[in-house]
């Protein structure tokens, strides 16, 4: 029997983007309180019986997110060459969560982020650490 636990967190930042070539009003500057949403898998626990601290997924959320809070997306790598969407926000946080936080055991297995209270992106990449 295959046994996974995933842990999940949430933090959140507030920040203002443009989005390029889009036919609407989101064309134009406007913010949002987006959420965050981190998930870390492992199929085995530490000696402590954790897959990992929640207070360690919560301190590399909240440093990254601390990168695009309070600020306009369209200033910032990459978002001043790729368009600030949900989606690319979403790649953003798991490329740079998975560098800080995977290890032999667990690992950033998808980032669910809130752009709206009504609209999300849950991004996955191969399911392996
Ligand atoms: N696939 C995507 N679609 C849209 C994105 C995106 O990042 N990925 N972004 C936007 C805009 O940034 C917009 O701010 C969000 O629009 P929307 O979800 O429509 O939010 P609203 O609250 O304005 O819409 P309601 O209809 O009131 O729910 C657009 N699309
Ligand atoms: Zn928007």
């Amino acid at each position: 029997m295959a046994i996974t636990y995933t842990l999940k967190i949430l933090t959140d930042f507030s920040s203002a983007h443009t989005l390029r070539d889009y036919p609407g009003e989101c064309r134009r500057m406007h913010g949002h309180n987006w959420k965050l949403e981190v998930e870390v898998t492992a199929q085995a626990l530490d000696q402590q019986g954790m897959v990992m601290d929640f207070k360690d997924i919560k301190k590399s959320a909240r440093q990254l997110c601390a990168q695009l809070d309070h600020r306009y997306l369209n200033d910032i790598s990459p978002f001043d060459r790729i368009n600030p969407t949900a989606e690319n926000l979403a790649a953003f946080f798991y490329r740079g969560l998975s560098q800080q936080l995977n290890n032999e055991r667990a690992w950033v297995s998808a980032i669910t982020l809130w752009e709206t209270e009504r609209a999300c992106v849950r991004y996955t990449e191969d399911q392996s650490p």
